[in-house]
């Protein structure tokens, strides 16, 4: 007889209901192919993955079963349990496919080779690229959706590994913005050297900022092929054009960057030209070597969130109808401005009374700003591939009131109560002061366009660096071995 996991509710998960047999067997296999050095063996991540997928096909294929098999055993019903048996295996073949690979449930992106069905016509001007998930260890595309089912009423979630975002290349990357940081000489000197480079020895099409496209030609007509835009219009059509994004600058020019780009953005990669550098982890020095090996791919990329905030003015009839989105990279500031008076901002989160803020202000950031003026303010610095909204006050009249972080999917309102005694004053990455008067409000929201930035190693690494290098974190001497011991 098989025995059974007791079907309690804070049990009721995944497992509920399979033969200890069937069970242990798949369990007993998924520990040693865990454990097993041929783990990483791609022969064997061939011959295994289906199995283990195949498994976990069988698996649910038992539960069903044994269900109705307990079912029958109340209702005398063989006939339909030998039909369900029947239906299942038909199901399991149509499902998982000769190799027992289950294709709602695997991105299979990575077997195929997708670079042959590319249409060279179709891709003529701009690259075309595919993102996927790495798992830590084991460089195959081939991985389950990150989702959650709720089969049955039973409760899964897909398997928590480290997962790093890849980028491939389906087709060549033939276009190149540089961006740089104004009135410094080595930019200057270095944009000068890497367009020349770009242009001479990777066949690349250059576009830089208007300005950079004048110095370039005072210093020599040869740059005459670099490419520019002429207004606001072709500002917004270069996402379509530019495969790629370079910066030169600190982490101020990477927020210009974002900035130019109000939808989709291209993959940045921002090279390290300023005193510190939490999103510039490329040294400039070497720049031939990790161009030539990003315009290669794979790239692993950061997929930094950027918030997008509406400036509702009472004044106006229409919620959004005067003034367009805003987005931002780091963060949204609601402070006190000039007025010497403590702000009095009414927060909501999804129509929920969050609270008053009473002090200098507010910080709404990503958690790519969570290093930035949110971690100054005393908010947490946040992994950038958290995807959450960081509320955090500046010098709150209160002992109370600690720093938040929200889900990603929340509309947060802040609101500038009529009984206000002074005006506040909401500013975007630090830029675009803007004033709200009594009864206006900032609504703010994740954006759909993130701004994938290129990693000098992975997601995690990169972060990890960067508080290290850049706020010497947590920096301690180690206590010496010479002294007090527990006996
Ligand atoms: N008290 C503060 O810490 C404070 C005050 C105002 C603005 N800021 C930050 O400055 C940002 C604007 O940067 P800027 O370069 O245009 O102005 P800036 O030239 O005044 O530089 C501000 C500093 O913030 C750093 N910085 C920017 N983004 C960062 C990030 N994501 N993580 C860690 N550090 C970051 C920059 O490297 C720079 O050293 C704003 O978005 C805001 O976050 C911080
Ligand atoms: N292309 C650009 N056009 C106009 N302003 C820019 C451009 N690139 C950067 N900036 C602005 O210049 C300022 C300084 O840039 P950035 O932070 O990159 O250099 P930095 O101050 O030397 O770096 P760090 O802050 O690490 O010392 C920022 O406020 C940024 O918004």
């Amino acid at each position: 007889m098989n025995w059974r996991r007791p079907a309690i509710s804070i049990w009721n998960i995944k497992i509920v209901g399979i033969p200890l047999s069937g069970y242990n067997f798949y369990e007993k296999l998924k520990s040693w192919w865990t454990q097993s050095s041929l783990c990483n063996a791609m022969g064997m991540i061939r011959f295994m993955l289906p199995c283990l997928f195949c498994l976990e096909n069988c698996k649910e294929r038992d539960r069903k079963i044994s269900e109705e098999q307990s079912h029958r055993e109340n209702n005398g019903d063989d006939e339909r349990t030998e039909n369900l048996a029947s239906q299942s295996n038909e199901q399991s073949e149509q499902c998982c496919g000769s190799n027992g690979i289950c294709s709602h449930e695997v991105l299979r992106d990575g077997d195929r080779d997708s670079a042959s069905k590319v249409d060279p016509n179709k891709f003529a001007r701009k690259a075309s690229f595919k993102l996927s998930w790495w798992c830590k260890g084991d460089q195959s595309d081939q991985h389950k959706h990150d989702i959650v089912s709720f089969e049955r009423g039973n409760i899964t979630t897909a398997e928590r590994s480290s997962k790093q975002i890849s980028l491939k290349w389906e087709s060549q990357p033939q276009t190149v913005i540089i961006l740089t940081k104004p009135n410094s000489t080595s930019v200057r000197i270095l944009c000068a050297e890497m367009v020349r480079w770009l242009r001479e020895q990777k066949k690349l099409d250059i576009y830089v900022e208007p300005h950079v496209r004048a110095e370039l030609l005072t210093e020599s007509s040869y740059y005459n092929f670099v490419h520019t835009w002429k207004d606001e219009t072709e500002i917004m059509l270069l996402h379509t054009k530019v495969d790629l994004v370079v910066t030169l600058g600190g982490d101020g020019t990477v927020l210009w960057a974002a900035s130019m780009f109000k939808g989709p953005v291209p993959p940045v990669v921002p090279f390290s030209l300023g005193s510190l550098g939490f999103m510039t982890p490329f040294h400039s020095e070497r720049y031939r070597e990790y161009l030539d090996s990003i315009l290669k791919g794979p790239i692993s990329i950061t997929l930094r969130h950027r918030l997008q905030c509406h400036v509702i003015r009472e004044a106006a009839k229409n919620e959004y109808e005067t003034e367009g989105p805003i987005l931002v990279l780091n963060e949204v500031t609601i402070d006190r401005g000039i007025s010497s008076y403590l702000t009095n901002l009414e927060c909501y989160c999804d129509n929920s009374f969050v609270t008053c803020v009473q002090g200098d202000g507010l910080i709404l950031s990503t958690t790519s700003g969570s290093t930035a003026y949110s971690l100054a303010a005393g908010g947490s610095m946040v992994h950038p591939q958290v995807p959450g909204i960081l509320f955090t006050p500046i010098c709150p009249h209160s002992l109370s009131f600690r720093p938040l972080i929200l889900p990603e999917h929340v509309t947060l309102r802040v609101q500038v109560p009529f009984n206000s005694r002074s005006h506040a004053w909401a500013s975007f990455d630090g830029k675009d002061r803007k004033r709200l008067a009594a009864g206006d409000a900032l609504v703010c929201s994740m954006a759909p366009w993130p701004v994938p930035t290129a990693c000098q190693v992975d997601s995690t690494s990169d972060f990890l660096n960067s508080i290290h290098d850049g706020l010497h974190w947590n920096l301690r001497k180690t206590q010496s071995f010479d002294g007090p011991r527990d006996t």
